[in-house]
């Protein structure tokens, strides 16, 4: 069975909705997905501690990281996840697992793509196999990866539904694709 452990921060729901969607796409590949939300109650004097998770993620095929864009980055809440896999660093414990991540931001040019070039180096530090973004519809399309990004999924908050369609059916593909990746 492929295992995918999606390991997201998330405030108002939106980056939750996210979670949603690629883990929907993930299990119509035949993967098992452990989705894990990052509770403000992991952190401790500013310090991520969960040791079972860590153990959970060591035995995945494949992580997809995801968070909220705040201030040009990843949230301080997945920050303290990430700075607390140093440990699984050390011991190269992520090694050549797949990774992928995904963000989504309030302005359409509020500097939403940082976040995912920051999945991308923590996820190089780790030795992992970054998957991006299959767009066969071409830049600018409407219906598909409406911001164009290729690194992960950048969406754009909807004020009327939280989740636009589009960047919903963009996060599923990202889901698929990790999972058919997996041999
Ligand atoms: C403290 C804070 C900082 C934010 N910074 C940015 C930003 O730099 N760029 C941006 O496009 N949106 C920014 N936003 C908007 C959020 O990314 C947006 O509301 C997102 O949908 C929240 O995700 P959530 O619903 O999963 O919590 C910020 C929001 C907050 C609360």
């Amino acid at each position: 069975m492929k295992k995918i452990a999606i390991v997201y921060f998330s405030q108002t729901g939106t980056t939750d909705a996210l979670a949603k969607a690629v883990a929907c796409g993930a299990e119509t590949q035949g993967a098992q997905v452990f989705a894990y939300r990052i509770l403000g109650s992991d952190i401790f004097e500013g310090r991520f501690k969960n040791d079972a998770l860590f153990e959970e993620l060591s035995d995945m095929d494949a992580i997809i990281f995801g968070s909220p864009t705040y201030m040009g980055g990843p949230t301080a809440q997945f920050k303290a996840f990430a700075d607390a896999s140093s440990e699984s660093w050390s011991k190269q414990r992520w090694k050549n697992k797949f990774a992928a991540g995904f963000t989504i931001g309030g302005s359409p040019c509020g500097e939403v793509q940082s976040t995912v070039e920051y999945f991308n180096v923590l996820a190089t530090q780790h030795s992992m196999l970054w998957v991006g973004i299959d767009a066969p519809e071409g830049a600018l399309s409407k219906d598909f990866n409406r911001l164009n990004a290729s690194l992960g999924v950048v969406a754009l908050a909807d004020t009327e539904s939280g989740l636009h369609p589009v960047d919903a059916k963009t996060a599923v593909r990202l889901g698929e694709r990790v999972a058919e990746l997996i041999r």
